[in-house]
């Protein structure tokens, strides 16, 4: 039984637990979709994560408390460049900021985000954020805290925030514009040079605008879309048919509801964009088929695929992540679609050298720059230096 005295009754549990989360994920290379599982990121489990990085734990989040975890964490790591000019902005000099420990700058951050993009009432947002500073780190830290926060609010509230101007030339324009919208300098340019300014700002603004999401019915379960849309019409969740893809609903809010009422636990669907299903449709699996998934895990297009197979042929998972790997295997035997796969932990350059394995199909999903989940997949924001290949090699024999 853990010792009460180290339940913090006073400090608020979404912020507690978004600066962890905050921490696993720039520290740790932690996944942001994946901390966003129940059971796997939450309960007891996101309890010790609180209690080892705080030293201490908060009461258990609630509902309301999750859903503004999600929004926090998303948001101030699609924000963090925006962000972080304010933040420095404010500080005393740019060593200070530099040199800032980790969790005061996450904190800093979560207050920002809260104050100028989730307009939350500034007071709160200060003294809340400058107690879990306190007695997170050390009094000093929330002194700290409290005096950049307020500079920030009376900024804001004076309409003078202290941002780039657009001025200058094409590169000094492009940096203005990474730090107003919060992309990658590299980026912005490459879209301005493509689509001109106006076109590069508002795929920018889409890109760091509130996710929506889609959900697939589970075929592998027996479950078809015209299910699905009875139970989201029985828990009032507002939703909308793909216009590509059968299987396939898209909700805006509500994700919440189905959550709760355990329809992905259950394994009747999941949440999967359309734009992999997309990919799954070029792939085109069929009954019999032998397929390799090359990058397999988490193993959404996995599991799509192995669903259109009605219980024949096999797929091959290959991984080199052995966790990710087992969280696909666990979601295949709740999904009713294991006896179709095989999961292979290794590692492709050097299994591809020696493998034997002959196959009708090829899905290479290797890590990518994400640039077409960027609104979703919020942590590939700190990566965005891969490639995504997604091949479908019809016919191919050897692999
Ligand atoms: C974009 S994700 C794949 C997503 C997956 N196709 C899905 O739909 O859920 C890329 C995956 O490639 C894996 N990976 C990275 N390098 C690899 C390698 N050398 N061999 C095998 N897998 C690798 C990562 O572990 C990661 O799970």
């Amino acid at each position: 039984m853990r010792k009460t005295q180290k339940l913090n009754l006073h400090v608020s549990p979404h912020r507690a637990v978004s600066a962890v989360r905050l921490m696993r994920i720039e520290m740790g290379g932690a996944f942001a979709d994946l901390l966003n599982e129940k059971g796997k990121g939450s309960g007891d489990n996101e309890m010790g994560y609180v209690e080892r990085t705080l030293g201490f734990r908060t009461k258990n989040l609630d509902d309301r408390d999750l859903r503004l975890v999600t929004d926090i964490v998303g948001g101030t790591i699609r924000w963090r460049r925006y962000l972080d000019y304010l933040i420095g902005s404010l500080c005393h000099d740019d060593k200070a900021f530099r040199s800032m420990e980790p969790l005061l700058l996450q904190i800093l951050r979560i207050g920002f985000y809260e104050i100028v993009k989730l307009d939350m009432p500034s007071y709160a947002v200060v003294d809340e954020n400058v107690r879990l500073a306190k007695v997170s780190l050390r009094p000093g830290a929330g002194n700290m805290v409290n005096g950049i926060l307020r500079k920030l609010v009376l900024l804001k509230e004076s309409n003078s925030l202290p941002l780039p101007k657009l001025e200058g030339d094409d590169r000094a324009q492009a940096r203005a514009l990474a730090i107003l919208y919060s992309h990658p300098v590299w980026m912005v340019r490459r879209w301005t040079k493509h689509l001109g300014q106006e076109k590069a700002i508002k795929l920018m603004m889409w890109n760091n605008d509130d996710p929506s999401f889609s959900l697939r019915a589970n075929s592998g379960k027996g479950v078809t879309r015209a299910d699905l849309v009875m139970q989201f019409n029985m828990l009032k969740v507002p939703h909308e048919l793909s216009s590509h893809l059968d299987h396939f609903v898209r909700v805006k809010t509500g994700l919440q509801s189905i959550i709760q009422a355990g329809l992905l636990k259950q394994g009747l669907c999941a949440v999967q964009d359309e734009s992999a299903g997309l990919i799954v449709s070029v792939v085109n699996p069929q009954p019999g088929d032998s397929i390799v998934d090359c990058c397999a895990a988490p193993g959404g297009k996995t599991l799509y695929m192995a669903s259109q197979m009605h219980g024949q042929g096999m797929l091959y998972a290959i991984d080199i992540n052995k966790g990710r790997l087992r969280i696909l295997k666990e979601t295949a035997k709740l999904h009713q679609v294991d006896g179709v796969i095989t999961t292979i932990p290794s590692d492709l350059r050097t299994f591809a050298e020696s493998c034997q394995l002959k196959s009708d199909k090829v899905l290479l999903d290797a890590p990518c720059s994400g640039l077409g989940v960027l609104s979703k997949v919020v942590v590939y924001q700190l990566i965005c230096l891969k490639i995504l290949v997604a091949l479908n090699f019809d016919n191919t024999k050897d692999v």
